[in-house]
């Protein structure tokens, strides 16, 4: 597999470091404008770091990329002359439909939107994925790419907006989530390291809880709440103070700030 990623910023890094973490290619690419900060990376001997995306696309064929949405279109002008049947054109970015991508590099190309989050770096991403009629034929070669780096769901374009929410933004608020449990812990007298150390794998344990058994949330919140007990009385301050409506207020907020986003 012989991959480029196209703007090897903080995505960019973390799906290099994801690939490089599940040996997920053969040679990588990782292109930037100023690339001083990146050059670490060439330690690996089979990446090349680069400003000169035009190489990067002819020496790869899984074109990654993850720009800002305001730096895509000026890309994909200057390498569409370059695009082959080779080529399978995987965008990250948010808000930027696949029909705009047709519209600057035509739509006999296999294209591909995919929605992964930073936590591809340690191979544990939840990566959505939808694509145009022609890139249905390399979904299951993009779904196995990022597979290796965590788990997919293939879904219409349609939710794309609302994946990027839920999963690449989400990994910003199950982070504050965690850090404010974290000063709970500290103000209930553990020292920050071990509050940290609570928070996280006490979060990782009720994912994988819900992950493996397959179980509503709530059925293991009933496992929890002994009646008159610790546990309810904090929860049912938690929702007095607004905690599931704050939630899905922000996650609405995030929804309605990428449709701005897209007008441009
Ligand atoms: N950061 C995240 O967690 C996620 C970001 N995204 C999307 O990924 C894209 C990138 O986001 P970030 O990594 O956060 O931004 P970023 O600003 O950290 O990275 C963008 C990179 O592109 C480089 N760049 C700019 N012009 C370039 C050019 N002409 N050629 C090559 N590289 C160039 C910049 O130097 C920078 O390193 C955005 O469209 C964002 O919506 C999607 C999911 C998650
Ligand atoms: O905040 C953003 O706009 C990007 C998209 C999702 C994660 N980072």
């Amino acid at each position: 597999m012989k991959i480029a990623i196209i703007g090897a910023g903080n995505l960019g890094l973390a799906i290099a470091k994801g690939v490089l973490h599940s040996n997920g290619a053969t040679t990588m690419y990782l292109t930037k404008r100023n690339t001083t900060e990146i050059m670490d990376f060439e330690k690996y001997g089979n990446v090349t770091v680069t400003w000169d995306n035009r190489e990067a696309v002819k020496k790869s064929d899984i074109l990654i990329f993850a720009v800002q949405p305001g730096h895509f279109s000026g890309i994909l002008e200057d390498i569409l002359d370059l695009l082959t049947e080779k080529h399978v054109i995987i965008s990250t970015i948010t808000g930027f439909s696949i029909s705009k991508i047709e519209e600057i590099i035509g739509s006999d190309k296999y294209i591909i939107r995919s929605m992964p989050n930073t936590a591809i770096s340690v191979g544990n991403s939840m990566t959505c994925l939808c694509s145009n009629e022609l890139g249905e034929k390399r979904i299951d070669l993009s779904k196995a790419i990022f597979n290796r780096m965590g788990h997919t769901l293939e879904i219409p374009e349609e939710q794309m907006q609302a994946a990027t929410v839920i999963c690449a933004s989400g990994i910003a608020f199950w982070m504050r989530l965690i850090r404010a449990t974290t000063q709970g812990a500290i103000q209930l007298g553990f020292d920050a390291k071990e509050a940290q150390e609570l928070a996280m794998h006490t979060c990782n344990g009720a994912a994988s809880l819900l992950i493996e058994s397959k179980s509503h949330p709530e059925e293991e919140i009933d496992r929890v709440t002994t009646p008159k007990g610790c546990t309810i009385s904090g929860l049912n301050e938690m929702e007095h103070q607004g905690l599931s409506s704050s939630l899905i207020r922000g996650i609405v907020t995030s929804f309605e700030k990428i449709s701005q986003i897209r007008k441009g």
